[in-house]
């Protein structure tokens, strides 16, 4: 892997007039952190619309162009950005919808920390501000034909609302009844390298001589439905996750015994006899690993199908022994129109109406508290709190939060 490309200054200045080369309706903003200058902006040309980040470093008088990670904001019409504990920026955008308009630039979180070591480049990482409270993601490991999927098939038809499903990308070939998109994304093997290289996978490994891999943006996909998500991946894939900033729940499903694996492969009949050999071998290690690694939280025996079932279900909180959480609403955030944004201290940001409309005070003033983020980029970021201002007093005392 290469280095970020570097521009001198006067480079960039050649290479565009303002910055980034605006039109009349282009827009950007810089935000120090430590020697560097994190320039974000925006190129609207008619239909087209560009969102950029360039990074200058003090410290070397050099313009970097880092490798941008996440989904970045769909189009708008302009920013605010706001800095926070020094690794990431809030940005809270105008002309988007509720569900769109706040964002966070990491720039130096744990995460983006680790992708550049591995990408040996400059990196930032985008993560959209979800609102509700979604549990952790849940990993699912086991050895293949163990019953993983028979038992995520469960979960989903038992509690659709709550469960969804990260659509994994492969190398291999489709089985019979399987769909593209649906049961997995098949791939290329030199077009899922490529997003590799580009960071666009949150995990990937050589599984059964195949190549398979979450993206980060089917981690978000499941994220920005308000559901619960569910991955079903090997040992090395959990290994993986569990390295990475994505909190989640780690279950490891084993086999009542190898010769049980080995007649659920043959009934399935979805292998040559080539192939299940290979997935046999290469289950010995998975479930020496699976049981002493220390990854997994929980190691679930699929020996008895139901009681299997159960006893997932129980470790989920969903046997009806603690309550269970309604499908969190994925609200968005109904910003001022044309507003101005301030920092009031290091946990609450002020975002006020430009002209005040008499009477309406949630609409002309809502703060927004940061102090409790969950989660971050790979995925969305979760536990903004969202006030308005007492319309009496109009003081921050007044505040309370916005159901
Ligand atoms: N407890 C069980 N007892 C008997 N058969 C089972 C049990 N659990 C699952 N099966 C069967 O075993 C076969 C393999 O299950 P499944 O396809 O869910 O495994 P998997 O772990 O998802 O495999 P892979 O990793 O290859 O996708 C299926 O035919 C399924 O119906
Ligand atoms: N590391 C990852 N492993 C994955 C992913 N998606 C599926 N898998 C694992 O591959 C094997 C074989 O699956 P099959 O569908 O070919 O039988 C199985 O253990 C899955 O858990 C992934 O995205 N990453």
């Amino acid at each position: 892997m290469g280095e970020a490309p570097a521009l001198c200054v006067e480079d960039l200045k050649e290479r565009f007039s303002n910055g980034f080369g605006l039109g009349s309706k282009g827009f950007e903003t810089s935000t120090d952190v430590g020697d560097k200058t994190f320039v974000i902006g925006c190129n609207n040309n008619g239909s087209t619309s560009s969102l950029e980040v360039h990074i200058y470093d003090k410290s070397t008088g050099k313009w970097v162009i880092p490798t941008v990670l996440g989904t970045k904001p769909k189009p708008y019409e302009g920013h605010s950005a706001v800095l926070l504990n020094e690794d990431r920026i809030l940005i809270i955008t105008r002309g988007s919808t509720p569900d769109d308009c706040i964002w966070f630039l990491e720039v130096d979180t744990e995460y983006v920390k680790q992708q550049k070591e591995g990408l040996e480049t400059e990196v930032v990482a985008w993560s959209k501000c979800v609102r509700g409270d979604a549990e952790k993601p849940v990993v699912i490991s086991g050895p293949s034909g163990v019953g993983k999927g028979t038992l995520i098939n469960m979960l989903m038809k038992e509690f659709p609302s709550m469960f969804g499903f990260s659509v994994s990308h492969t190398t291999r070939a489709p089985r019979g009844t399987e769909k593209n998109g649906v049961h997995y994304h098949f791939t290329e093997r030199s077009v899922m390298e490529k997003d590799i290289k580009d960071g666009k996978f949150l995990e990937f490994a050589s599984v059964h001589g195949n190549l398979y891999g979450t993206s980060i943006e089917a981690v978000e996909a499941v994220a920005d439905s308000g559901k619960r998500c569910i991955l079903d991946i090997d040992v090395q894939g959990a290994k993986s996750v569990r390295a990475s900033s994505l909190d989640a729940v780690f279950i490891f499903i084993s086999p009542p015994s190898m010769s049980e694996l080995e007649e659920r492969l043959r009934l399935r009949g979805t292998e040559t006899e080539e192939q299940i050999q290979k997935r046999l071998r290469n289950a010995k290690a998975e479930i020496e690993q699976g049981k002493s690694s220390g990854i997994f939280d929980h190691i679930l025996c699929n020996d008895n199908l139901e009681k299997c079932y159960e006893n997932l279900k129980k470790l989920l909180g969903l046997d009806g022994s603690a309550p269970i959480n309604p499908k969190p609403s994925p609200n968005g955030i109904d910003l001022p129109p044309n507003h101005s944004v301030s920092k009031i201290d290091d946990n609450k940001i002020i975002i006020q109406h430009e002209t005040p409309e008499p009477g309406n005070a949630s609409k002309n003033s809502i703060v927004l508290d940061v102090s409790l983020l969950k989660g971050g980029a790979p995925g969305r970021t979760r536990g903004l709190d969202v006030y308005d201002v007492d319309p009496i007093s109009n003081c921050l005392n007044g505040i309370h939060k916005l159901s």
